[in-house]
């Protein structure tokens, strides 16, 4: 199976729980690993073909800079969502981490897998 992945995809957001958090933006990453069958644009050469990381990042930017969940468990499984959905995509792991949101750790988050990983 081969991977496209977005590594540190950085968006700020409303995100949290508590009522300080609702007034402020946050900065989240994202990191996304998406099952892909990367021979056939590695034969053509042409972007058409492949599964455009660009676009996936564009979209999701777009999605989560936009959205104000309270929990990143929600977050995650839509992003995910619209990347199965609308890209077709059959697997994806994502890692939401949220930085600096717990005193003494790097990062806080989760990381969730949806879908059949292909063989
Ligand atoms: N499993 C989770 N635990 C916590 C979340 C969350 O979204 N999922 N959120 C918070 C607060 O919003 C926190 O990030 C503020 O520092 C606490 N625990």
């Amino acid at each position: 199976m081969d991977i496209v992945f977005i590594e540190d995809l950085r968006i700020d957001t409303v995100i949290g729980i508590y009522d300080w958090e609702r007034r402020v933006r946050q900065t989240l990453s994202l990191d996304i690993e998406m099952a892909f069958d990367n021979t056939v644009p590695a034969a053509s050469d042409d972007i058409k073909d492949t599964l455009n990381y660009k676009e996936v990042s564009k979209r999701l930017i777009t999605y989560v800079s936009e959205s104000s969940f309270g929990l990143v468990e929600t977050l995650a499984e839509r992003c995910v969502g619209i990347i199965r959905e609308e890209f077709g995509v059959a697997w994806v792991r994502l890692k939401l981490s949220k930085p600096g949101a717990v005193r003494g750790a790097k990062a806080v988050g989760v990381c969730i897998e949806r879908g059949k990983r292909p063989g």
